[in-house]
């Protein structure tokens, strides 16, 4: 009976990242990224790494070896098919461990027994019997699997498990290898596998879960109530096919209802992030920004109401805290689901502040409309938002609308209509390009005088959806005047930096008291 076996609220999490996840279609790693995983492992307090499969190639073998080498506080496992070859292999890779585990396993369910195996299922046991002996000679930290338990047959499980306990099994792992379980179901095998096997007390029981339903988590969790210790998952959920239950899930789900699962794990939950970023970096498999825990949505959010609730009382909306799980922050996102709240926050936390209720209005006015043409507002946003309002500018000259022609092989051409003096005009250019007419339209109708010595254009914030944020600087008889325009459409943030800069040169502001723009 190993350690853990004695301490009834201790849940042993067994990570198997480097091997289930492995097993992902696209997702091998070289020995030099499982080591790289493994230390994070460790760090994060993971009880049990299972670092290969030893057999399955010399380099498995390595990375095994490897891991077994550096790491010092986690156990290191290796999985091994109930054969002599492949458990001399397992026992040779996990020697350099301080702590070392072989798993071995073989199938117990009628239809993996007769069609795969092809074996009778007395053989079966037999060779499960032999198999655990045969790893009790190298460690005495042997596991064994039931493979496809969940479509096993009671009895058969009640005499195989029995056999490989009294044969030196100190862990019985019984996998969903297909993901058919259901939460109640799989519950109750534990529940009733363990009341019913004379001997379950002398081992730990684990639960390994595959997602083909999408129930790996909630089949794992119905384990531990119903008697389980040992959770086998992997860093993201990544595992063959619909992949393994996620670790991340499972130990924030035990943590956070502890008052339904009273087990505690070693998990320092702050590596939880950093890990699962290098798990999708090494691996290549991205994080859907919906997946819980590490999505990066996983404690973000954007609706006004709910923005309120976490400004005034965190809680309202989050069950667990971001920094726990080694986030910098919970996030509020601003878009067009945004209230006055998390807007006022945002701007207060940028050092802008309004002067009276309408000034917010006005400027959350602003914001909306932006919104509805960006999916997220950025603190530049925010900032390009005030800027373009904060000039105490007779306005002269304004944009109603502009449509420019912009085709290959043809001059391209602009058609604005603008307001000069509370009178509606319309201007007309070619040019070459669709800023350089538009310029050229808005001058056919005003004829300022000006010489254009700067223009601009930054992306204020990321994607294609981004702000432009423009800058004109005209110059007219030695006077200098900086036009600041922004838009989700640059040749439109162009043409309101240019009438702009008109208004500055006709309202006499000089280009230095806007410096820095
Ligand atoms: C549910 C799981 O995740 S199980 C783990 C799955 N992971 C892997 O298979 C990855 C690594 N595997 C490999 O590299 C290879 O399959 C190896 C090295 C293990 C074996 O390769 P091969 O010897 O070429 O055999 P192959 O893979 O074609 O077939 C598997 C053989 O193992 C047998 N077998 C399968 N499981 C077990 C078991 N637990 N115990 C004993 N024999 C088993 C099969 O019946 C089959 O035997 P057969 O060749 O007599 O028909
Ligand atoms: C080898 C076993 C534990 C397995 O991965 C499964 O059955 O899914
Ligand atoms: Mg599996």
């Amino acid at each position: 009976m190993s350690d853990a076996a004695t301490q009834k609220d201790k849940l042993v999490i067994f990570d198997t990242t480097l091997r289930d996840g492995e097993q992902s279609p696209g997702a091998s790693m070289t020995r030099e990224e499982k080591i790289r995983i493994a230390k994070m492992l460790e760090k994060m307090r993971v009880d049990v790494i299972e670092a290969g499969f030893a057999i399955a190639s010399p380099g498995d073998f390595e990375s095994v070896r490897s891991v077994a080498e550096v790491i010092k506080d986690s156990t290191v496992c290796s999985l091994a098919r109930a054969v002599k070859a492949d458990i001399e292999r397992a026992g040779e890779a996990i020697k350099p461990a301080n702590s070392g585990r072989i798993h071995t396993f073989i199938a117990t369910s009628p239809i993996h027994m007769q069609y795969k195996l092809q074996m009778e299922p007395e053989k079966v046991l037999e060779q499960a019997v032999n198999a655990v002996k045969m790893a009790r000679n190298f460690t005495d930290n042997v596991e064994f699997s039931c493979e496809d338990a969940s479509r096993s047959e009671f009895d058969f499980l009640c005499r195989i498990i029995e056999a490989v306990i009294d044969a030196g099994a100190g862990t019985i792992n019984l996998p969903d290898t297909v993901g058919y379980g259901e939460p109640g179901e799989f519950g109750a095998m534990f529940g009733s596998l363990i009341k019913a096997i004379p001997n379950s007390d002398k081992a730990i029981f684990s639960a390994h879960c595959h997602n083909d339903l999408g129930l790996a988590v909630a089949n794992s969790l119905s384990a531990v109530m119903h008697g389980a210790r040992q959770v086998e998952c992997t860093i993201n959920g990544l595992g063959e096919r619909a992949g393994n239950a996620s670790l991340e899930e499972i130990v924030m789900a035990v943590k956070t209802r502890h008052d339904l699962m009273p087990v505690t794990t070693n998990i320092d939950p702050v590596h939880i992030v950093p890990t699962s970023r290098l798990v999708s970096s090494i691996t290549g498999f991205p994080v859907q920004p919906n997946k819980a825990i590490v999505g990066a949505n996983a404690f973000a959010h954007e609706s006004g109401i709910h923005q309120d609730g976490v400004l005034k009382f965190r809680e309202t909306y989050e069950i667990m805290k971001a920094e726990d799980v080694g986030w910098n922050t919970n996030k509020l996102v601003l878009g067009k689901h945004s209230g006055r709240a998390a807007v006022k926050a945002r701007f207060e936390e940028l050092g802008i502040t309004f002067d009276s209720q309408e000034a917010l209005n006005e400027a959350f006015g602003r914001f909306k409309a932006l919104a509805d043409k960006k999916h997220e507002i950025f603190d530049e946003d925010l900032q390009a938002l005030v800027g373009d309002s904060t000039h105490e500018v007779k306005e002269k000259f304004s944009l109603v609308g502009l449509e420019v022609i912009s085709k290959t092989g043809a001059r391209p051409s602009a058609t604005l209509d603008l307001v000069i003096e509370d009178a509606a005009v319309k201007a007309h250019a070619e040019g070459s390009g669709p800023v350089d007419a538009t310029f050229k339209a808005i001058e056919s109708v005003v004829n300022s005088g000006s010489e254009l010595k700067l223009y601009s254009v930054n992306a204020v914030t990321e994607g294609t959806d981004s702000l432009g944020d423009v800058t004109v600087r005209l110059e007219r008889g030695g006077h200098l005047v900086n036009g600041v325009g922004s838009d989700t459409d640059v040749v439109v943030a162009s043409a309101k930096a240019y009438l702009d800069a008109l208004n500055l040169l006709e309202s006499g502001v000089a280009a230095e008291a806007k410096e820095g723009v």
